[in-house]
């Protein structure tokens, strides 16, 4: 039988509510063991250990429990302690989480996500089947090689790219653009593709101690978007400056004008969407290669800072930070 460790980091899926029909609740309130104890069919499907890594909602994750649970993961994979790994998560910054782990951790094993959309004690809590989902995928030796996933309400997304659509809809996760990696639903698993840009064993990035993840700022584009706001990033620190652009990356004519500026200082500039889907591509309306940008090409604003922190932290320059949107 796989031995399948669950990671708990806090969020509705362990959520406590005053009453099986009250819409405010607390996130992270149920610890771990309970957690499991919820789902007695889990031991049919693995060797089940859990741990209590967090308690949080997802708002707080940061870098450092990032670098923690890449650190944890590799450690347990390394120990040979685990045939896979499941992080229960909240769904606020589960695909951020995801993306980071799908970039450092360093093993073939599969790493699967989790979260839940209403907390533990609701009506018709979502969470108990997430869980039992995700843990039939880690406990899955064909989910080997697959990258970092997100198993929730039955489907099976890629790290890279799901994303969070709806504030409180059960079927809030989709991955556009190259859609689902699989389906998994009560353990019955169906794989459809492999995830084809670099991730995991085949990622150049390291979780590793030593290399800080430096101050990357998104800034998000709008009719009348203020030029100061480059700056006043620039001047409080930030190495790096994502914008979630209009359309196809698009900004201002000032802030075109600050955000050149903010290059000639040393910052790295991405250009991404606040879109949702598409390409960003390099010099449809904006002189990339004069004006210094780089282009998202596929990856969110939220994740683009992530790959971003991750390449100044490597030390890539301009010209390899362009290179790493094209090939993770
Ligand atoms: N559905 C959720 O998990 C959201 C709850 C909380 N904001 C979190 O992300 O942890």
């Amino acid at each position: 039988m796989a031995r399948v460790h669950i990671l708990a980091t806090g969020g509705t899926i362990a959520g406590r509510g005053a009453t099986d029909t009250s819409s405010a609740y607390r996130p992270g309130s149920v610890m771990i063991e309970q957690l499991i104890d919820s789902v007695p069919g889990l031991a049919s499907l693995a060797e089940v250990t859990g741990e209590q890594f967090a308690q949080i909602s997802s708002q707080d994750m940061n870098e450092l429990l990032w670098r923690g649970l890449a650190n944890r993961i590799n450690e347990l994979f390394e120990g040979d302690a685990a045939d896979g790994v499941v992080v229960t998560h909240g769904t606020d910054t589960a695909e951020e989480t995801g993306y980071f782990l799908h970039l450092t951790v360093t093993s073939e094993r599969p790493v699967v996500l989790t979260g839940s959309m209403r907390p533990a004690t609701s009506l018709s809590a979502d969470g108990p089947l997430n869980l039992y989902n995700a843990v039939s995928v880690a406990a899955d030796r064909d989910a080997r090689n697959r990258g970092v996933m997100l198993a929730i309400n039955d489907d099976l997304h890629s790290a890279r790219d799901v994303t969070k659509s709806s504030t409180t809809d059960v079927q809030t996760f989709i991955s556009p653009g190259p859609g689902l990696l699989g389906t998994a639903r009560l353990g019955r698993i169906r794989y459809f593709r492999r995830p084809v840009r670099r991730h995991t064993t085949q990622s150049g990035f390291s979780a590793d101690g030593e290399r800080r993840m430096p101050r990357v700022d998104v800034l998000f584009s709008h009719a009348g978007m203020h030029a100061d706001l480059v700056r006043a990033s620039v001047s409080l620190g930030a190495r790096g400056i994502v914008i979630a652009g209009v359309g196809n990356g698009n900004v201002p004519g000032p802030v075109v004008n600050s955000l050149a500026e903010a290059v000639k200082s040393g910052v790295i500039v991405v250009r991404a969407t606040r879109v949702g889907s598409g390409d960003v591509e390099r010099g449809v309306e904006l002189n990339d290669d004069d004006l210094g940008f780089v282009v998202a090409d596929q990856l969110s604003p939220q994740k683009s800072r992530i790959l971003l922190q991750l390449c100044l932290a490597h030390e890539l320059d301009r010209k390899a930070v362009q290179d790493a949107f094209y090939q993770y």
